[in-house]
């Protein structure tokens, strides 16, 4: 058995481990499992009972380009040294209801070994439990339903979008809060939810926004039919309100066009998360320039 050594710790060598790395620079799982079989088979000729890391991912690397997957071996390169330096960061997806977010942060977690994935919902039902809905009536409804629970007098402005501001502002505490402790304790996190509206969060250096989009009304009923069958949560529920949650992703794409952060429509789940990591991969390179951290890629 080959042992990997790590600083002072030593592990068995496990393919799993090795294939997520590999999907990580967006190789498809399966050709993954086969290039970490021969990168296996390659150390044990090697006759080394203890390799080191940096063997592995130099194997690794030859290996990709062996089989003529170039942008992956450099995207490779460039996620293990990520891990390596522990460099610690944040990614927000954000959009309506139902688009997927739940599914591609945590395909994302996997391929890039993130242990926390926090959804926005998580953090008002914590908040529902600590503030009654007398004081703030807006969080103890779902997202394009707090509008019903306003009472005052809206001169031309949309209730919809009123009720939904109301509940992400109060929801909007408690991810500021989240993303505060992370970047003091230095830890990576995907937070996730319909909270995530750009220009609500206070966002850092190191925290990358993304907003998942549905290209109409009759995809996302499809996907709250696809949950219905995987979840509890009942399909009817949001599909007689589809209007309304439509309305809230033109709301958030308004925004998130006005601050800049990029709009993703998830047509594809494995299409979308390979976006998402390629032009993360390009944000976080230029962001660890301006702070004069160089990530080598092997040519
Ligand atoms: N690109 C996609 N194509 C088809 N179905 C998808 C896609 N992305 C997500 N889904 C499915 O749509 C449903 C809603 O996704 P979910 O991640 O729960 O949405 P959200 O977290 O944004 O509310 C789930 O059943 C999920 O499997
Ligand atoms: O408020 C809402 O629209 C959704 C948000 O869910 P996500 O889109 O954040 O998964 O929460 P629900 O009321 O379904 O529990």
């Amino acid at each position: 058995m080959i042992i990997v050594e790590d600083g002072n710790m030593r592990l068995p060598f496990s393919r799993g481990i090795l294939t997520r790395s590999i999907t990580s620079a967006g190789v498809d799982v399966g050709v993954a499992y086969s290039i970490a079989a021969e990168v296996m088979k390659d150390l044990q000729k090697k006759k080394k009972r203890i390799v080191s890391k940096d063997e592995i991912r130099e194997t690794t690397y030859r290996k990709l380009l062996e089989h003529g997957y170039k942008t992956a071996a450099r995207r490779y390169i460039f996620w293990s040294e990520i891990r390596r330096k522990g460099i610690p960061m944040m990614l927000l997806l954000g959009g309506t209801t139902g688009v997927g977010k739940s599914t591609i942060a945590t395909e994302l977690a996997f391929r890039m070994g993130i242990r926390s994935v926090i959804g926005t919902d998580t953090i008002r039902e914590v908040m529902r439990k600590m503030i009654s809905k007398e004081l703030l009536p807006t969080i103890h409804a779902s997202s394009f339903l707090a509008w019903k629970a306003i009472n005052a007098p809206l001169k031309g402005i949309s209730p919809l979008i009123y009720g939904f501001e109301r509940q992400v502002s109060h929801v909007a505490v408690g991810i500021n809060a989240l993303i505060e402790r992370a970047t003091k304790e230095g830890f990576n996190a995907i937070l996730e939810g319909i909270h995530l509206v750009p220009g609500y969060i206070s966002l850092t250096d190191m925290s990358f926004m993304y907003i998942i989009t549905v290209e109409s009304k009759e995809a996302l009923r499809a996907r709250f039919y696809a949950r219905g069958l995987q979840s509890l949560r009942p399909a009817n529920y949001y599909t007689d309100h589809l209007d309304e949650i439509m309305g809230l992703q033109e709301f958030i794409v308004e925004r998130a066009r006005e601050k800049g952060v990029p709009i993703i429509e998830n047509i594809e789940v494995d299409k979308t998360v390979n976006l998402i990591m390629e032009d993360l991969m390009k944000r976080l390179s230029e962001r660890l320039k301006q702070k004069g951290i160089r990530i080598e890629v092997v040519e």
